[in-house]
């Protein structure tokens, strides 16, 4: 078996002047669910189309367990897409829905049966066969649409913000039930969404893109824990970034506790950017902090209060802290040298 089921090499797409993508090179394994984040705009639906074919590169190379096939027309790549909107025909009743693929091939109608049956299970709907589709919810549409993608037994399934029209309750659900069957049937996903939470709660790997190219590929932890630059650490998740330190007044703030962290392959003198993210900032007593600041605000968020403290050189700190801290109050802040990481600073 190859080791990679799709590969894209430098692959552009031009749209009269517009660069929807410079230059994106992705290697995908069998097996693994991949997500595309990123703001709208970045490219990330360009990329899906280019892979399942309704798109042309202007430049650069598509290939499918080592075969390139950019001449390929959609049908003769062994993938199949799910798009935001369910897009199931409203004439035909569920069975007929889920079918559908397997009748255009002519496929024995017994073994249809069998296969419609196992689908209805796989997406939790079984009983549904008769229903109209007008007469489902929109969760229950989408599910439908995965069935009737999933049961031509596609290597790839494409899926194009597929939660994306679901409330927030449901969304979570889907997820989870997404993720699932994906393990269950050993199907490469390759997934697009905008939200960082969803990424980062499926995906093995989750690749990171703004304006047409790609910025961090990695598994959640990584670009969670180092991400490579503003942009990545700005968009996943919450984040208190420096701007432009130079790693000598850095050593100096941070007291030498963080010379550790300096041996990444950044100069003395590089200015840099600096990460901590709020979980990783301890409140604590004055004399006892590595920083010393005034709380400026408390919210309390559910599971933690979102404290604000400015500190004495003026930077503005958010953390994120199960113990509350009181509006006003002289604290100190405590830093782990693991918790900072420096970033190249963007140009
Ligand atoms: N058919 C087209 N003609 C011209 N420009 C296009 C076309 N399709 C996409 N673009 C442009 O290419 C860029 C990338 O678009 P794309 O749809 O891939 O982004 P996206 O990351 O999927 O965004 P969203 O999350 O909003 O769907 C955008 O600037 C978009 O306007």
């Amino acid at each position: 078996m190859e080791a990679y089921i799709i590969e894209l090499k430098d692959v552009s797409k031009k749209f009269a002047e517009k660069d929807a993508l410079r230059n994106i090179s992705l290697s995908i394994k069998p097996k693994e669910f991949v997500t595309l984040l990123g703001p709208s705009g970045c490219g990330k639906t360009t990329t899906l189309r280019i892979i399942g074919g309704f798109e042309q590169p202007t430049n650069g190379e598509l290939y499918f367990e080592g075969r390139r096939i950019n001449d390929f027309p959609p049908y003769q790549r062994q993938l199949n897409t799910v798009f935001q909107k369910y897009a199931l025909f409203p004439h035909l009743n569920v069975y007929d829905n889920i079918a559908f693929g397997l009748n255009i091939k002519k496929v024995a109608q017994k073994e249809i049966e069998k296969k419609v049956a196992y689908m209805l299970q796989l997406v939790n709907l079984e009983g549904f066969e008769k229903r109209k589709i007008h007469s489902l919810s929109g969760g229950q549409q989408q599910r439908i649409a995965i069935a009737r993608a999933l049961i031509c037994e596609p290597k790839v399934l494409l899926l194009d913000e597929p939660l994306g029209a679901l409330d927030l309750k449901l969304r979570k659900e889907m997820q989870l039930e997404l993720k699932k069957m994906q393990q269950q049937l050993g199907i490469t996903f390759i997934y697009v969404t905008h939200d960082q939470e969803e990424a980062l709660t499926m995906s093995d790997r989750v690749v990171v893109m703004s304006d047409g190219e790609i910025q961090q590929i990695g598994t959640p932890e990584d670009i969670y824990n180092e991400p490579v630059n503003q942009f990545v650490a700005d968009f996943i998740g919450e984040g208190n970034i420096l701007n432009g330190v130079m790693l000598e007044d850095y050593r100096v703030k941070f007291e030498e506790q963080v010379f550790p962290c300096i041996d990444k392959g950044f100069g003395k003198n590089e200015s840099v950017e600096v990460l901590v993210r709020p979980e990783d900032i301890q409140v604590v007593a004055p004399e006892t902090g590595m920083l010393q600041g005034r709380v400026e605000s408390v919210v309390f968020k559910g599971v933690h209060y979102e404290i604000m403290v400015r500190d004495e050189s003026g930077v503005g700190w958010m953390i994120h802290s199960i113990h509350m801290a009181k509006k006003g109050d002289t604290v100190g802040l405590s830093i782990l040298p693991d918790a900072i990481h420096i970033m190249k600073k963007a140009v």
